[in-house]
């Protein structure tokens, strides 16, 4: 592969978005990034994470943008935006997009290529990736990579239509990670795939806002240990209802793995201390409402979407 002229468009650089098109710019992809508030800053100063695992990553200049019909047409982009701004990315991912480029929503939750499908042409490959990592903003333009990093991709929906192809399309962005050092695979369910996910998201992001606690402390009590714990059960139990039995052993492994991070305070923490929305609809309601559906209900869970919602309101 020519790394040069694959053309890679990053739609919201932030934590997420900042790491990984940085690690692809490094890596020789032609990377080009899309900004809001930073715009000034990463255009003056260029982009900087400060990883732990990587050591400490410049990227200077950087192929910034405040507006997204500035940007060339980029056969891969890759959306960094929370989900709560993704009926207002779709103008934005039309505009920045070649002729059947592949849309990859780098979020949590579940639900998201559905919301967004309606709203791009049906010539463009949408993909879910999900992302293993710890990663926040500290400063514009300044990226702190705590721990992990692995990306996993999946197809959604778009011109592909066989199993094979989308296969081979998510193969495709699964090779573009890995030439950048980045642990990725192909994952052939998507949606499964984003339960797994929520194995973690839910107990721990939502925990962390209400009990605003990071991760070491809600690891160490024993009652927000027990109710880790159940939460984790219950996504395991929804999933199955929707029909996506989960490895054996998932949740015990997601737990012990969180015992060995280091101290961590989830995105949607960063998100309430910045008065920024909660990423509620694609984390709690959308589960929710799936597993409803499936004849299952998740009283903890429910309960944890409702706390939130007051939080999420005031
Ligand atoms: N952080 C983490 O460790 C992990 C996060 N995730 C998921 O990844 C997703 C992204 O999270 P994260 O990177 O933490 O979020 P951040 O808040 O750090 O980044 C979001 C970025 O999108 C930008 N943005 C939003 N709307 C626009 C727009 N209209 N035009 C241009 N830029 C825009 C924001 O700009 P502005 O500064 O102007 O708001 C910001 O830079 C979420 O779904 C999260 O749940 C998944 C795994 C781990
Ligand atoms: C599990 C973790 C910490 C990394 O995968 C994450 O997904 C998040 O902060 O949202």
């Amino acid at each position: 592969m020519d790394k040069a002229t694959v053309r890679i468009g990053i739609i919201g650089t932030g934590a997420i978005g900042g790491f990984y098109g940085v690690m692809l710019a490094r890596a020789g992809f032609d990377v080009h990034f899309l900004l809001r508030s930073e715009f000034a800053t990463v255009r003056d100063n260029g982009l900087q994470v400060d990883s732990a695992v990587h050591g400490a990553l410049t990227l200077k200049p950087v192929q910034a943008y405040a507006d997204a019909a500035d940007m060339p047409a980029c056969d891969w982009l890759l959306v960094g935006a929370k989900t709560t701004s993704n009926a207002a990315l779709a103008p934005l991912i039309r505009q920045a997009a070649a002729p059947g480029a592949k849309v990859v929503l780098l979020q949590n939750g579940l639900g998201v290529e559905e919301q967004l499908r309606p709203l791009l042409p049906p010539s463009l490959h949408l993909l879910g990736g999900l992302c293993f990592i710890c990663v926040n903003r500290m400063a514009p333009g300044v990226v702190r990579h705590q721990a992990l990093g692995a990306l996993n991709l999946g197809y959604h929906s778009g011109p592909a239509q066989t199993a094979v192809a989308r296969q081979e399309i998510a193969e495709q962005g699964a090779g573009l990670f890995r030439a950048a050092q980045i642990e990725s695979q192909a994952m052939p369910n998507l949606e499964q795939a984003r339960w797994q996910k929520l194995v973690w998201n839910v107990p721990y992001n939502g925990l962390s806002v209400l009990l605003k606690a990071s991760t070491t402390p809600l690891m160490k009590d024993i009652d927000s240990r027990a109710l880790i714990q159940a939460l984790m059960a219950e996504v395991v139990e929804g999933a199955r209802a929707c029909g996506h039995e989960l490895p054996v052993g998932y949740a015990e492994h997601l737990f012990a793995i969180t015992e060995k991070m280091p101290d961590y305070w989830p995105s949607m923490y960063h998100d309430f201390t910045e008065r920024r929305p909660l990423e509620l609809e694609a984390i709690y309601a959308a589960p929710l409402s799936r597993a409803r559906e499936a004849g299952c209900v998740l009283p903890r869970m429910e309960a944890l979407h409702q706390a939130l919602g007051f939080i999420d309101r005031h």
